[in-house]
């Protein structure tokens, strides 16, 4: 069978090394393009700067040279990038892989846009399999537990630019599907100076940010006289790169659309 030709958006990022990795270790993936902006790594070859022996493909920032010949994108970028390569994808009916976060409403309304126009998209805050899980045991846990204060806190690296994480909103989607409320009507992302006593029914948000950390995330479900905390801590970004290639291999078998990692795995 021919491989699956691949190009890595944002290669020279903290993902974008990983996915490098992940993809040159794949045997049905060929990695055909590597896409970043204007600077450090243009002009480099993909694999030295992921750390491995020069691959072949050189790093470009011009978008229609590096889709030239593709099938699949991956894409943890920015959510501006994401949105011009949904719409490449769209017109190209390419796979696109999105792991990025921090996405407005708008952006969100384009990637699905460009879903009906032809790509089939894998869009998840999170590719690590134990976070799918995660997130099912948290819908199930705030439907049983209907009374209790649900608290999402997340920590990550001191480099990460949105807040909350993509992930921690996921997780208070998944609490809020449980309860059959939106998440946008309950959410408190913030809480700073004298608050009065927390409504009910809320869904908190608390965000750290320092060192190195990969992604932590802890669901908190706080009653009067117990509290259940759910707890998922990423040990290497390689979980995130192998998730994404999972989700790559599998909406290569389906029809345009947008796709969720629960999708990938059979949840839904
Ligand atoms: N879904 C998941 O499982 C995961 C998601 N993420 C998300 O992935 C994204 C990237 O994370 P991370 O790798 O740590 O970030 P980095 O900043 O290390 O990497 C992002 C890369 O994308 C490039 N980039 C930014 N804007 C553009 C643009 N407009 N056009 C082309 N390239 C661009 C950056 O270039 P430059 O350096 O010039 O800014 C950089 O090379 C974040 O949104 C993060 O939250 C991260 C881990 C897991
Ligand atoms: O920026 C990161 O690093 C991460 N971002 C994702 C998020 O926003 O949840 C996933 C993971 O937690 C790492």
């Amino acid at each position: 069978m021919d491989r699956l030709k691949v190009v890595i958006a944002g290669a020279g990022g903290r993902m974008g090394q990983a996915n490098l990795r992940a993809v040159a270790a794949a045997p049905q993936l060929q990695l055909v393009g590597a896409l970043d902006r204007p600077g450090a790594s243009v002009g480099r070859d993909a694999g030295t700067l992921a750390g491995l022996e020069p691959l072949g493909v050189t790093v470009t920032s011009d978008l229609q040279q590096a889709l030239d010949g593709a099938d699949a994108i991956i894409d943890f970028t920015a959510p501006a990038a994401s949105v011009e390569l949904a719409a490449a994808a769209g017109s190209r009916k390419l796979v696109h892989i999105i792991g990025t976060t921090g996405f407005s409403d708008a952006d969100e309304a384009a990637i699905a846009a460009a879903a009906v126009a032809g790509a089939r998209i894998v869009k998840s805050g999170n590719f690590s399999p134990g976070m799918v899980a995660l997130t099912a045991l948290v819908e199930k846990a705030a439907a049983a537990l209907s009374d209790y204060d649900v608290e999402i806190l997340e920590m990550h690296h001191n480099q990460k630019v949105d807040a909350p994480s993509g992930t921690a909103l996921m997780l208070g989607e998944a609490a809020a599907r449980g309860r059959h409320v939106s998440l946008k009507d309950k959410w408190v992302k913030v809480r700073d100076g004298h608050t009065g006593p927390r409504e009910a029914g809320t869904i908190g948000f608390a965000t750290l940010r320092g060192g190195n950390v990969i992604g932590d995330h802890m669901v908190i479900l706080a009653g009067p006289s117990e509290r259940i905390e759910l707890n998922h801590r990423a040990q290497d970004r390689t979980i995130y790169a192998n998730g994404a290639i999972r989700a790559l291999l599998w909406a290569a078998g389906q029809p345009a659309g947008l796709y969720s990692m629960a999708d990938v795995l059979g949840l839904n």
